[in-house]
């Protein structure tokens, strides 16, 4: 396969043991160019030992890893310029201000400085470019750390849990950073325990668990594909888990603190019922989320 075409990223059957535990077990997934994916998975899911060893960082028991048409192990350098890496522990030049680390880095790359402020643009830093790093918030922090990423224009990007740690705001503005990265046509691999996010930016995801692949499409084919439906939430004293039940179009009745929680796939219909015997005001209209096929799939109770 040319290194121009085909997918950015091929996994065939992969493997890989640590002694007793087998972290990935026969993983065969297929990203193409330009798509941001999402790998989501419970802690010890063998999500990180899976994206080491398309980095090239870990060698496979078995099976195939292929990154732009060439294997990443051993060690390949001729990928290395095409790819790039944002990790939980990203380091930096601390006594630097943002721009001077990036200016190193691009340095680091034989790239000009243009690269650093292409880079500082592309992630919204531009005018904090001068802040030392040691000084820099915790949103600032992630996006330096996705600069740095970026900095040598990769074609693949990987992205581990950039929104950790993050406050609300932080998160959210980083979120729509990410929007807007979506729209350069990097191949992206994107780890997240922030469902809502996967669901919102990613244009397919592989849920894992223990070294196996659960589910693998986009969030919305996911959703459509499970069958939960959506959740009628209706505030306390408005009728009984039985009346419920017996309404036309419901799936399924839980009682969640005070409240009734009724699942359909055809909401119009249980709303026309629900508001024929009692009070519509306050019931909430929750549709099922990647959240909900996740816990469905990984085990976690279901409303
Ligand atoms: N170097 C190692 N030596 C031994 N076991 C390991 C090693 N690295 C990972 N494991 C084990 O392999 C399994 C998969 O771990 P991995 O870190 O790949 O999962 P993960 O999905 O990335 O988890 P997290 O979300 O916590 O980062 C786990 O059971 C873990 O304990």
């Amino acid at each position: 396969m040319s290194p121009t075409d085909g997918p950015a990223i091929e996994l065939d059957a992969v493997s890989k043991s640590y002694g007793e535990v087998r972290a990935v077990d026969g993983i065969s997934i297929s990203i193409g160019r330009g798509e941001f994916f999402g790998l989501l998975g419970p802690n010890g899911a063998g999500k990180t030992t899976l994206i080491e060893m398309i980095e090239g960082l870990r060698i496979p028991d078995t099976g195939s890893v292929t990154v732009l048409g060439r294997s990443p192990a051993p060690r390949n350098l001729d990928l290395l310029p095409l790819i790039g890496v944002q990790t939980q522990r990203s380091a930096f030049f601390t006594r630097l201000t943002a721009r001077e680390h990036l200016v190193t880095v691009a340095a680091l790359y034989g790239l000009p400085a243009t690269a650093a402020e292409r880079a500082l643009q592309l992630v919204g830093l531009t005018d904090s470019g001068d802040i030392r790093v040691t000084n820099i918030s915790g949103g600032q922090r992630q996006r330096l750390a996705i600069a740095s990423a970026l900095v040598h224009d990769p074609q693949v990007i990987f992205l581990d849990e950039p929104t950790a740690a993050l406050d609300p705001q932080a998160r959210r503005d980083l979120g729509q950073m990410l929007r807007k990265l979506k729209t350069i046509g990097k191949t992206i691999v994107y780890t997240t325990h922030h469902l809502d996010e996967a669901q919102g930016l990613c244009d397919r995801v592989a849920i894992l668990s223990a070294g196996r692949v659960l589910a693998l499409d986009s969030p919305r084919e996911l959703i459509a594909r499970s069958g939960i439906g959506t959740r009628l939430v209706v505030p306390a004293g408005r009728l009984s888990p039985e009346q419920a039940g017996n309404l036309d179009g419901v799936d399924g009745v839980a009682v969640e603190d005070d409240t009734l929680v009724l699942r359909t796939s055809h909401t119009a219909r249980v709303l026309a019922a629900l508001g024929a015997e009692a009070d519509l005001d306050d019931v909430e209209t929750r549709p099922a989320t990647l959240e909900d096929v996740y816990l469905e799939l990984i085990g976690a109770p279901q409303a």
